[in-house]
């Protein structure tokens, strides 16, 4: 069985993505982040940086009424206490409810027992995007054991067949898994790999969690297609990083770089260096 080769650059994606990264910097989203202990300062400054808001808020009662009126909300199973897990199921079903479009993290979901009964049941509230690491999706769609604690142990294609299958028009609206080479679906879009990035976002705490944040970003000016929400703020995320790193020293240089690159990015860097392909959902046998 062979995967059906890429097609070249798609200079078309390139142009989505610049186009959508004025909208986000013209309407500014602001986005509700349940997200872990470890990221949530580096999130915030990464949403900043972009041109969005970010709003912490994350405890049971206001979570669920903050998520009517926020943009877009991220929920990140990273640090799973009781509160914030009882807030992202609040969250999430006044999401689903009132159709504000959220994203789904779910960090080192698999052999962990609480982070993964949780991101069961809000993967049941049908995420418009979900975003992760290859282990992290394959766990959560497959049941498989997870990857190193936050970090994956398999690559994007191992997931491919699992994620392709997700997007059934029930499961999720969108996915986007994350790795050397990232790779998105959606439902029309065939399968879509942006090959931009740098291993230092490996290197620094956030690389992929910020990521989430600014998906979600996306989803604020593009809720009717979360494919091209998740692929815009991939391939933003990620050309930012590739052009931050080129100055960089090292992962403590690399962080203020980066903030400084996605605040700056302009459309014309998307459109020179986004290393965007597509090919068919379906593979050959
Ligand atoms: N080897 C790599 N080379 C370039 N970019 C990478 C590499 N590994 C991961 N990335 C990028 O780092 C970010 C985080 O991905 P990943 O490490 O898979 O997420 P997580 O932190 O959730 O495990 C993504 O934007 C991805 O494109
Ligand atoms: C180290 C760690 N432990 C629990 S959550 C977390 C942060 C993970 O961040 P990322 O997935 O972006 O590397
Ligand atoms: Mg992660």
């Amino acid at each position: 069985m062979h995967t059906a080769a890429p097609v070249p650059p798609s200079p078309d994606w390139a142009d989505r993505t610049a186009a959508l990264l004025e909208g986000v910097r013209a309407r500014g989203p602001l986005v509700q982040c349940i997200t872990n202990t470890v990221v949530q300062n580096v999130t915030a400054n990464v949403l900043l940086a972009l041109g969005a808001f970010a709003a912490m808020v994350d405890v049971t009662t206001e979570a669920g009424a903050f998520a009517r009126v926020a943009d877009a909300l991220l929920v990140n199973t990273g640090t799973p206490h009781p509160e914030p897990r009882a807030a992202s199921l609040e969250a999430a079903h006044a999401a689903h409810d009132a159709g504000t479009p959220w994203v789904l993290d779910p960090v080192a979901v698999g052999s962990l027992p609480v982070r993964t009964a949780l991101a069961r049941d809000l993967l049941a509230l049908r995420p418009t995007v979900l975003r992760g690491n290859a282990s992290e999706v394959l766990a959560l769609l497959g049941g498989s054991a997870g990857g190193r604690g936050v970090d994956s142990t398999a690559g994007p294609d191992d997931a491919r067949a699992a994620a392709v299958a997700a997007t059934d028009g029930r499961t999720v609206g969108a996915l986007a898994v994350s790795g050397p080479v990232d790779l998105l679906v959606a439902p029309g879009t065939g399968v879509v790999r942006v090959a931009n990035g740098t291993p230092l976002l490996t290197r620094i705490t956030g690389g992929g969690c910020a990521l989430g944040a600014v998906v979600a970003a996306f989803t604020a000016v593009a809720p009717e297609d979360p494919g091209a929400a998740a692929v815009a703020a991939t391939a933003v995320h990620t050309i930012a990083a590739e052009l931050a790193a080129r100055d960089a020293g090292g992962p403590g240089t690399f962080q203020p770089l980066f903030l400084d690159r996605l605040a700056t990015l302009t459309p014309e860097d998307v459109v020179r260096e986004a290393r965007i392909t597509t090919e068919p959902t379906a593979v050959s046998a």
